[in-house]
């Protein structure tokens, strides 16, 4: 497929630079959007042998649409020292906390942070690496994988939510600017646990089945005992609005991914570490610090737990 350099930005170029510290599936799809509008991106790479890398194949490539296309942003490695002022983490939960703590000293008080991560639990321990610091939160339905080393397919359209306790930011505009679906959210704790409930769900049972998404309308009763129990977490957790219809959008869910394999089940597949200990472990940890009994959940998170170490995955 044909690639092209780097278009010419269409906009005027904004003043603080843009750092992506990911730059995977996720982190590539945001970064090549916010370039492409004309805003400075920077890419962070774990260390010198990946900048080398990155720098061998030229850049990130994109496939939109079907249509490949090479976006030649600005990369660092994470040892670089100059000051980051706006950081998009898009790395994993489990790496989120480690990530921020390297560039707590690049990091000043003014600095704003904006966590893309899955699941519940790497946010706080990000914000208490990162005191006084802004640290947005974000959930979105897009979707993109990796299919080579710094080559993201964009597989889903979707919609990005982001907030704290604060005022929107201005730089909302520039998410405007890049074409990034989004929406400022009042309620972000209220959607990312909804999600968290939905993963729970779904992902697990996905897992020990072996089958896709579709798969588990033939689970439909073990589906709906857990939506019971998630829907009372939710509730005892400060978060009634979250609970409302579970089992219904977990059903509609299931029916409109029914060909896909759940993010779970493809890291499971490919032998990598999941996010369990911020979707089903963070579950099941609020609900023993609340004392509440989901014996459905918790049999669920060992049963999970068992099938990781028989292949040699991490548990948490
Ligand atoms: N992909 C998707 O469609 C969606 C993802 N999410 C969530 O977004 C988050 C990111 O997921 P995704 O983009 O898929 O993940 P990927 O694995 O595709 O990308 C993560 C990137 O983080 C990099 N990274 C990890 N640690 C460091 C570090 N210390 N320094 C520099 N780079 C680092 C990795 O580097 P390296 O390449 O060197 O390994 C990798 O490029 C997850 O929480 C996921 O659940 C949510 C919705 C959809
Ligand atoms: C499709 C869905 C909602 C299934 O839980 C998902 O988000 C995932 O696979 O992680």
């Amino acid at each position: 497929m044909p690639l092209s350099p780097l278009d010419v930005p269409p906009f005027p170029v904004g003043e603080t630079t843009w750092h992506v510290l990911g730059a995977g599936s996720l982190g590539s799809l945001w970064a090549v959007r916010l370039a492409r509008a004309g805003l400075p991106v920077r890419l962070i790479l774990r260390n010198p042998q990946r900048l080398a890398a990155y720098r061998a194949t030229g850049g990130l490539r994109l496939v939109e649409d079907g249509t490949e296309r090479l976006y030649p942003i600005p990369a660092e490695s994470l040892d670089a020292t100059t000051p980051i002022h706006r950081l998009l983490l898009t790395c994993k939960a489990y790496d989120a906390a480690p990530a921020a703590e390297r560039l707590a000293p690049r990091l000043g008080a003014s600095a704003e942070l904006v966590l893309l991560q899955n699941g519940l639990g790497s946010q706080d321990a990000v914000a208490a690496r990162l005191p006084g610091r802004r640290c947005l939160l974000a959930s979105t339905t897009e979707g993109a994988f990796r299919d080579g080393d710094f080559r993201v397919v964009f597989a889903g359209r979707g919609h990005t939510w982001l907030g704290d306790a604060g005022r929107p930011p201005v730089w909302l505009d520039e998410l405007a600017a890049a074409g990034i679906p989004h929406a400022w959210s009042e309620e972000i704790h209220s959607r990312l646990w909804r999600k968290l409930a939905l993963n729970c769900a779904i992902n697990p049972l996905s897992v020990l089945h072996d089958c896709r998404n579709g798969g588990l309308r033939e689970h439909a009763r073990e589906v709906a005992a857990l939506c019971t129990e998630l829907a009372e977490l939710l509730r005892g957790c400060g978060q009634p609005a979250a609970a409302e219809g579970l089992q219904e959008e977990v059903e509609r869910v299931i029916q409109a991914t029914a060909a896909n394999y759940s993010s779970m089940h493809q890291d499971v597949a490919r032998g990598r570490r999941s996010e369990i200990a911020y979707l089903l472990g963070h579950a099941c940890r609020e609900a023993s610090r609340r004392k509440l009994r989901l014996p459905r959940l918790e049999a669920l998170q060992q049963r999970l737990q068992r099938h990781l170490a028989e292949r040699g995955l991490p548990v948490d």
